[in-house]
């Protein structure tokens, strides 16, 4: 997606250049700051604290799950509870098998390599880091055609953490790679209240506990949009209001984003209102649907569409995408009576 409609929306769980600066002030530092996730927590905790006793670099890490649910920051923590430093590359930045053997033999030992969006590393790249995983090391192929020749350089022992949004598209042979696979689910509102009261003291701003009742349920799960909403909410109580992020700011500034209290932003209510006037609650296929709100189909598919789905609102059919009874609800409407023949 576009970093401009990145900033076009506050709600969006992906983050813009500009939004990556505001949240780097906010990101826990150690795995104690870092909230919810506690089984995922507590098994990495063990992990870091036996690498850590044997003074050895702990197995390779795969993160998966939506954005803006903490993998990023979760590999920092990593390197920071190994007193190490990371390495940050990601897959589409990796063009060619030689750009990736470049990053591994600069690697110093124990350093933590993170490896963003690692599904979408080319093939070659893909399988030149298994054996750089397992064995500690890169084949360097000198020459081209039949003159070529592979010479092995060894590495010294490092982690990669890889994070993906979508583990089911990443090869079993590199899947197997990882000693540790941690999914990371979306935070409850009680959570997102943690995160939210954590972020209004580093920033320093006076938040209600109402306040942030209101912004963590509109928050779609995501700490990165609590986040945002908070800065939203600040920012709406220091130009129109008295500095206090109180509930009645909250709900102010929520609505002037148009935020609405399910957490839905201008292009889900688009896609719902497409689904349910135009086409009659469905089903209807995703590109048709895509140029009804004049998006693009994989941002429906990728960033509106699986919290209209988690939330009940939208469901995907072999036929289409179809307005559920609640999609009807939200927006004020009667679902017509046929419409029901669809759930059954
Ligand atoms: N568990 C958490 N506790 C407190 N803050 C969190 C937590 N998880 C994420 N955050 C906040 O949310 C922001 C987004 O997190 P992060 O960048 O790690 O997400 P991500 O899963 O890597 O997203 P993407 O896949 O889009 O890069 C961070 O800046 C951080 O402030």
């Amino acid at each position: 997606m576009a970093s401009s409609d990145a900033e076009a929306s506050v709600v969006r769980p992906d983050a813009s250049d500009l939004e990556r600066a505001a949240e780097a002030a906010l990101r826990p530092r150690r795995l104690d700051e870092f909230v919810g996730q506690h089984v995922v927590r507590d098994q990495l905790s063990l992990i870091l604290d036996a690498a850590a006793g044997r003074g050895k670099a702990p197995d390779h890490v795969l993160l998966s799950g939506p954005p803006g649910l903490g993998k990023t920051t979760l590999a920092m923590i990593i390197a920071a509870e190994l007193g190490t430093s990371l390495r940050v590359t990601s897959g589409p930045a990796i063009q060619h098998a030689g750009d990736l053997a470049a990053v591994l033999s600069s690697l110093e030992e124990n350093e933590v390599l993170f490896l963003d969006e690692i599904h979408r590393l080319a093939r070659p790249a893909e399988e030149l880091l298994y054996v750089a995983m397992e064995d500690f090391r890169v084949d360097v192929v000198v020459g081209k055609g039949a003159g070529a020749s592979a010479i092995p350089l060894s590495l010294p022992p490092f982690t990669v953490v890889g994070a993906t949004t979508r583990a089911g598209l990443l090869p079993a042979p590199l899947r197997d790679r990882f000693g540790f696979t941690a999914h990371l689910d979306f935070y409850s509102a009680e959570e997102l209240e943690r995160v939210l009261s954590r972020s209004a003291g580093l920033l320093g701003v006076p938040l209600d506990a109402e306040a942030a009742g209101e912004i963590a349920s509109r928050s779609r799960g995501t700490p990165r949009i609590a986040n945002r909403l908070l800065r939203r909410v600040r920012d709406w109580a220091q130009v129109r209001g008295d500095g206090r992020l109180s509930l009645e700011a909250a709900r102010a500034a929520l609505e002037v984003y148009e935020v609405d209290p399910l957490g839905l932003d201008r292009l889900d209510r688009a896609v719902l209102t497409a689904l349910c006037m135009r086409f009659g609650g469905g089903p209807v296929g995703l590109t048709t649907l895509a140029v009804a709100v004049g998006e693009e189909p994989e941002t429906v598919e990728t960033v509106a569409e699986p919290f209209l789905v988690r939330e009940g609102l939208v469901g995907r059919t072999p036929r289409g995408r179809i307005a559920m009874p609640a999609a009807w609800e939200h927006l004020g409407l009667t679902a017509p009576a046929a419409s029901g023949t669809l759930f059954t």
